[in-house]
């Protein structure tokens, strides 16, 4: 048990209801002072294993449970969520580092709201009927089974209930892997579904590194879907398990987005959501790290640009007053810094930024910003998952969008332009699975959400999540030949 603030948490797994400890541990670290805060059970193969059987177990009355009762206990844990909104937040940012400020105010909100978004989704899914030749056609969603869902720790308690919640609410049954690098809300959680009600073996959560409890738990042949967000190298290792069981899977991965600034936007408003791109220190899949500025705008942005970073407070994620916090873990810095300083080397310049913030020891980086970096470098074209944009110029509508969809992503897009024509004309060319259109993350989760190209497979949120997490049935009916 580790006590995290004033709040206890529990370090082990959670299966068939109840708490099951590993012979092993792993350290889980904070980033803001680099304190062990927690030894949490380091799983394997074993507990993938026990944990699917918990699921298989609990999945038929699960599923046989009305859409009502269902739906009541998903607000019956969003109420608990609410309840621990505090304890959630605070847990959250020690572990992951992300401001107390935003968990306060946006994401534990959010993770309740995703479980009421998802209970109400369910009571209002229809039953397709129409009718072939006379026949009946009925479409239905079947609950799929066991899903393993596998997150990552950037968001971690937000990003892990997009799945959990409309996986319950489908009537399947949920084994959990969240990130090793911030393990602790997703056993908070455990805690507030068994307080809400949620029979033993509906939710489970085992804990530990991806190749030691993920591989084993996304190779498990009784696992009916996957749902992965993360990286793309750990997507290809999961996606050859799936094919070895062909079990579906949906998958998030990592961007490498444009903002497009054109000469008749409104400046202020470009370089604002510019700079709000090194939210959460830049460790957004969504980020539009590649900032494209039309050429005759360029100088004047780049100088707004540079002023409002300025005044970004760089500090500890749980003072309300900062701005930008740390980042994950020290692997994770080193990898950051190795991007920045590769395009150092390969003729970059920082505008701002270029190397951590040594005043305030290794894990926080300073917002960076590159100019004069090539077109097929890395820094452009790879995903950095830290506060690091580069700037590159345009001179027509046509190199904005060719430079737009040039890397090997196509997750969201941001334009800032003052003509409606314009947005429309660029934004039907742009290949992302989101587009901003003068503004940024705003997010409804009725709203298609996932990438194209290698920025993912699938799309998350309203039916689209149903259609997943369901086995869609249609059942064709003669019109005759009943007795009687
Ligand atoms: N939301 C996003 O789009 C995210 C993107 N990333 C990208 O990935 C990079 C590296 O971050 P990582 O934490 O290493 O991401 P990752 O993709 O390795 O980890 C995400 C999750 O996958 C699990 N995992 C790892 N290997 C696995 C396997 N073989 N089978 C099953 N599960 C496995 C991890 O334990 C974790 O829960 C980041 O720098 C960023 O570029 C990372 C996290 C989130
Ligand atoms: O908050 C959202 O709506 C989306 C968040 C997505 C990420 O932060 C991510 O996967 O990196």
């Amino acid at each position: 048990m580790a006590t995290v603030g004033d709040v206890t948490v529990q370090e082990d797994h959670w299966i068939g209801g109840e708490r099951v400890s590993s012979p092993a541990t792993f350290d889980d670290v904070s980033p803001i002072d680099g304190q062990v805060i927690a030894r949490v059970a380091r799983g394997g193969a074993k507990e993938a294993d026990e944990a699917v059987r918990a699921a298989t177990k609990a999945f038929p009355a699960w599923a046989r449970t009305s859409r009502e009762e269902r739906a009541r206990l998903l607000h019956a844990i969003a109420d608990g969520v609410e309840k621990r909104l505090d304890q959630l937040a605070i847990v959250e940012t020690t572990d992951n580092g992300a401001l107390l400020r935003s968990h306060l105010r946006g994401v534990m909100p959010r993770v309740a709201h995703n479980f009421r978004f998802f209970a109400d989704w369910l009571l209002g899914l229809g039953h397709d009927d129409f009718e072939t030749r006379g026949h009946r056609n009925h479409v239905s969603w079947d609950p799929a089974g066991v899903c393993a869902l596998i997150t990552p720790w950037n968001a971690p308690l937000m990003l892990a209930t997009w799945k959990i919640a409309p996986a319950l609410a489908a009537g399947d049954t949920v084994v959990l892997k969240p990130a090793e690098w911030s393990p602790l809300t997703a056993s908070l959680l455990a805690e507030i579904t068994a307080e809400a009600g949620l029979p033993d073996g509906v939710f489970n959560v085992v804990q530990g590194y991806g190749e030691e409890v993920g591989a084993p738990l996304v190779a498990h042949p009784d696992v009916r879907r996957i749902s992965f967000t993360g990286s793309v190298p750990t997507a290809r290792h999961i996606a050859r398990a799936a094919a070895a069981n062909l079990t579906p899977l949906s998958l998030e991965l990592g961007g490498k987005s444009p903002l497009i600034v054109f000469a008749d936007a409104d400046l202020d408003l470009a370089v604002n959501l510019a700079v709000e791109q090194y939210d959460n220190a830049g460790q957004v899949c969504l980020a539009g790290t590649r900032l494209l500025v039309e050429e005759s705008v360029a100088a004047e942005f780049t100088e707004r640009f540079v002023a409002k970073a300025a005044t970004l407070r760089q500090g500890d994620p749980r003072d309300l007053a900062t701005d930008i916090g740390p980042n994950i873990h020290r692997e994770h810095v080193e990898r950051i810094d190795g991007f920045v300083q590769r395009a150092i080397a390969a003729g970059a310049t920082p505008v701002i930024g270029g190397g951590p913030n040594t005043d305030l020891g290794g894990l926080y980086y300073r917002p960076t910003l590159f100019t004069g970096a090539a077109a097929d470098s890395e820094i452009v074209n790879e995903e950095v998952f830290g506060p690091v944009l580069t700037l590159q110029t345009f001179r027509t509508e046509e190199e904005a969008v060719e430079m737009a969809n040039s890397t090997r992503f196509g997750l969201a897009a941001t334009l800032a332009t003052g003509s409606r024509e314009r947005a429309d004309r660029v934004t039907e060319r742009l290949v992302a699975g989101t587009v901003w259109v003068n503004c940024f993350f705003v997010r409804d989760l009725q709203a298609p959400f996932g990438g194209a190209r290698q920025s993912g497979v699938g799309r998350e949120g309203g039916d689209w999540s149903f259609d997943f997490y369901c086995d869609v049935k249609n059942t064709v009916t003669a019109p005759g030949g009943w007795n009687g």
